[in-house]
């Protein structure tokens, strides 16, 4: 079969970037990405598109209407595709056995049954979607379970490997594709045609074949490794604080060493985005339920130590504050997770938020992508405020950095945004409260500078910086 036409189910941050490179690089491909949001359908279709990825608008632009297209019209893009992605959400379980840490499948599930129920001829099935090894086997289960009569399908693992912010180029430069499938005759030839898909644009020693759960797992693996970078150099981090060591100069000296690498060093308030904590929350679970249990509390290990730096940075505004913020403004510059993505989910700006507002704290909140509605979605939540109205009133969303810092205490850095880098620190200086300080998560700022302007300085990894002004 030659693959002519490709359908996505989910049009999230994986599947409208990813399909949107498809349809670029393979304009022989028709690609519909589907998706039960109706809402996220029209903004796909409109001028601003439901996720904010550098490079994104330009490549959709160039393809929408023409070879790809955003549609609700499930059973059409089903029956017509020759070959589907799954790449629906796997959160964490809420509820139930392996509540917090496996991962919940019914999304998986839910579109396998559509696929099932659909399909009128043979389909390839890529699972895009981040699962537990094994995943693709009660997939598989469930359609041919459910299908009808003479319809075959074909399993593959498809893993993503996009970092947001730098989705686009990831997916048109990716260090490599991973694709595990059946070692039988079907199985390897459903490869062969995904490969030549991929082949469009990504040389052919850079796509990666492997069994299922291989593929399966590596997508684990590789997120565990990346996440535990970031817990082993924010646990040095503390050290640097305790002893004047400087966690940027360790890290330099240590990713010099090519085995090690520089990448992925950069202490911080902690990792977050949607998938390291909820990846490697299901790694420690099959680990326990696989018996392992010394290999999931090794994993665990990450996961403790993101909390412990979180936890340790806002202790640490809360105390040099002079043990309190109640009643202070304090601004918050940045809410996504990580800069050049609008995306919020599990940022740690949310956890600072949270510790300062239940300390007292009224926050000014800035950030240059992350839409109002979203912060106060985000801080008026349920699973975070018994008391969505007092948070209300202690939170004020500005569009403009300066406004929201004057007649502040501190000012707290949550994501590395460019931005920041560039303020007028003079101005923002001489219209907040004194002593003037400023609390930057994410090592980006100009800390002696800062400090000559007259700032009390603290930043991750670094002894705290101030410089008597005025005699004080
Ligand atoms: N966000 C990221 O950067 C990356 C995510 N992943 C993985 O990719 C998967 C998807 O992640 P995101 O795109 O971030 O999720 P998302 O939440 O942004 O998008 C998922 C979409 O699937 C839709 N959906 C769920 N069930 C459906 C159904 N039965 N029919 C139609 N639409 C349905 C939802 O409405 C939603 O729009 C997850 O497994 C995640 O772990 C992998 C690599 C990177
Ligand atoms: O499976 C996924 O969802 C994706 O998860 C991560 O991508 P993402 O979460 O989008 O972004 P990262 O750049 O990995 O950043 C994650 C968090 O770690 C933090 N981080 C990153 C790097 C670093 O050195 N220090 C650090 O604190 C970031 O600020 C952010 O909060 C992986 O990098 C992707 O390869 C993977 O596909």
């Amino acid at each position: 079969m030659v693959i002519k036409k490709i359908c996505c189910i989910g049009a999230g941050y994986v599947g409208g970037p990813t399909c949107s490179v498809i349809a670029l690089k393979c304009p022989d491909i028709e690609v519909t990405v589907v998706d039960k949001s109706s809402e996220r359908i029209q903004q796909w279709n409109s001028n601003k598109l439901p996720i904010y990825e550098p490079g994104l608008y330009e490549v959709v632009l160039k393809c929408r209407d023409k070879n790809l297209f955003f549609s609700t019209n499930i059973n059409k893009a089903i029956t017509e595709a020759d070959l589907i992605f799954i790449s629906v959400n796997t959160p964490t379980k809420l509820n139930g056995n392996g509540k917090g840490r496996a991962a919940d499948l019914k999304y998986v599930e839910g579109a396998a049954r559509m696929i099932a129920d659909i399909a009128q001829s043979n389909k390839i099935v890529v699972e895009k979607s981040t699962v537990p090894v094994k995943a693709a086997e009660s997939i598989l289960r469930i359609l041919r379970a459910n299908h009808k009569k003479g319809v075959k399908f074909q399993i593959l693992s498809n893993p993503e490997f996009l970092s947001e912010g730098t989705a686009i180029d990831n997916l048109i430069n990716a260090d490599r594709v991973l694709i595990g499938g059946e070692e039988s005759e079907g199985g390897q030839q459903a490869i062969k045609e995904l490969s030549w898909v991929y082949e469009h644009w990504i040389p052919a020693e850079k796509i990666i074949t492997t069994n299922t759960w291989s593929s399966e797992l590596s997508k684990l693996a590789a997120n565990a490794f990346l996440a535990s970078r970031i817990s082993n150099i924010n646990s040095l981090s503390a050290v640097c604080e305790a002893t004047g060591a400087d966690i940027s100069e360790v890290a330099n000296a240590v990713g010099k060493d090519s085995r090690i690498g520089s990448k992925f060093l950069q202490a911080s308030i902690g990792f977050g985005g949607s998938c390291f904590q909820k990846d490697i929350l299901n790694l420690v679970y099959i680990c326990e339920c696989l018996n392992l249990p010394e290999v999931a509390s090794y994993w665990q290990q990450v996961i403790d130590l993101n909390e412990y730096q979180k936890t340790r940075f806002t202790k640490k505004i809360v105390e040099l504050l002079f043990n309190t913020v109640s009643d202070k403004k304090l601004a918050i510059l940045g809410f996504a997770f990580k800069k050049d993505t609008g995306d919020t989910r599990e940022s740690p700006a949310i956890y600072v938020a949270k510790t300062l507002l239940d300390e007292g704290a009224k926050l000014h909140i800035y950030d240059p992508k992350v839409e109002a509605t979203q912060i106060l979605d985000d801080l008026t939540h349920p699973s975070f405020t018994p008391d969505p109205e007092g948070v209300r009133k202690a939170i004020e969303i500005y569009d403009d950095p300066y406004q929201a810092t004057a007649g502040t205490h501190a000012v707290v850095i949550c994501t590395e945004w460019d931005e920041f880098i560039g303020l007028d620190y003079e101005e923002i200086y001489s219209n907040m409260m004194k002593p003037a300080f400023i609390f930057d998560g994410r090592k980006i700022l100009n800390h002696d500078k800062l400090a000559n302007i007259g700032f009390f300085v603290h930043t991750v990894g670094k002894q705290t910086v101030y410089k008597a002004v005025n005699g004080f």
